[in-house]
């Protein structure tokens, strides 16, 4: 076992960004706003369990850190940590079986497979880890149940709403229980009702099972079911502040790093 390098993240943050820079295109940012902007200096630090919001408006970066910290994008510069895993130097070959193995995401669209059946596309995830048919099976169905959706098992998805096949899509980012979900804009297509409960599923579920959460929404009601928030303006950190709504960061400075934290570090859950 190889101990993890001396600026590897604190131990009880799950995921971390330090100082991470990442413009669309490759060509950096500018003073004046010209070039393609993406993040300019993002540090956050996410906990274990934690619900984390990404909020701010649209173009303000919050997909491209998702993006950044889920390893499907390398930044130009800075750090991102999974635990003691620094996926900014992986290559791409790790990084994919990282997000395979570890972590689900969710959009905007819940880009459901029409051909395949609603548990087939909830159990996408496993089939292609090479988990047998008949387990998928099992996990995707028991995910579709807890969600509220197991009678659809059987359909195509072209029989179902937009709310319903977005529930599918989070079935998908969960049926492997992975450490992390990254929602972004999950509930962007769905009426405010819907919203409610497609967030309410979401949180559930990942609180009973330990999984942490990163939600980005440009839409304050959404963020408020998260545990702490942070707003990124033009791709920069703007402000963090705690829901109240309970979760790791309320165990003891609402979410902040303490001052014990090593050099460089107490900077990461806090700015840009
Ligand atoms: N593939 C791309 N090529 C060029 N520019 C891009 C690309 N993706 C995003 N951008 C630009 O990067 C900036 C940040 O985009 P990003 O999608 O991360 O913001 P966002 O906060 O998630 O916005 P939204 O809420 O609209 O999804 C925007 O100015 C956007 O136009």
């Amino acid at each position: 076992m190889v101990a993890p390098p001396d600026n590897a993240p604190p131990d009880n943050d799950v995921l971390w960004a330090r100082s991470v820079h990442y413009s669309h295109g490759g060509s950096p940012r500018t003073k004046s706003g010209a070039g393609s902007p993406g993040l300019s200096g993002v540090s956050v630090g996410v906990r274990q369990g934690e619900i984390l919001a990404v909020t701010g408006p649209r173009g303000s970066g919050k997909t491209t850190l998702l993006r950044c910290l889920s390893g499907h994008l390398v930044p130009e510069q800075g750090e991102i940590w999974f635990n003691s895993l620094p996926v900014h130097t992986m290559g791409a070959t790790a990084r994919e079986r990282l997000r395979r193995d570890r972590f689900g995401w969710i959009g905007p669209d819940p880009l459901l497979l029409p051909e395949l059946k609603v548990w087939e596309n909830a159990a996408l995830p496993l089939l292609v880890s090479g988990a047998s048919h008949r387990a998928a099976k099992t996990a995707a169905c028991a995910w579709l149940d807890r969600l509220d959706i197991g009678a659809f098992a059987r359909k195509r998805p072209g029989s179902l709403t937009r709310a319903e096949s977005q529930r599918v899509a989070l079935a998908r980012a969960l049926v492997k229980e992975p450490s992390v979900v990254f929602a972004d804009e999950p509930t962007a297509p769905l009426h405010r009702a819907e919203r409610a409960l497609l967030l309410r599923t979401l949180t559930t579920a990942a609180r009973s099972h330990g999984i942490t959460v990163l939600l980005a929404t440009h839409d304050e009601e959404s963020a408020a079911v998260a545990d702490r928030s942070v707003e990124l303006l033009d791709g920069r950190l703007a402000a963090h502040a705690g829901s109240g709504a309970g979760g790791p960061g309320d165990a003891d400075d609402g979410g902040g790093p303490s001052d014990e934290t090593p050099e460089g570090q107490t900077a990461c859950s806090l700015s840009a």
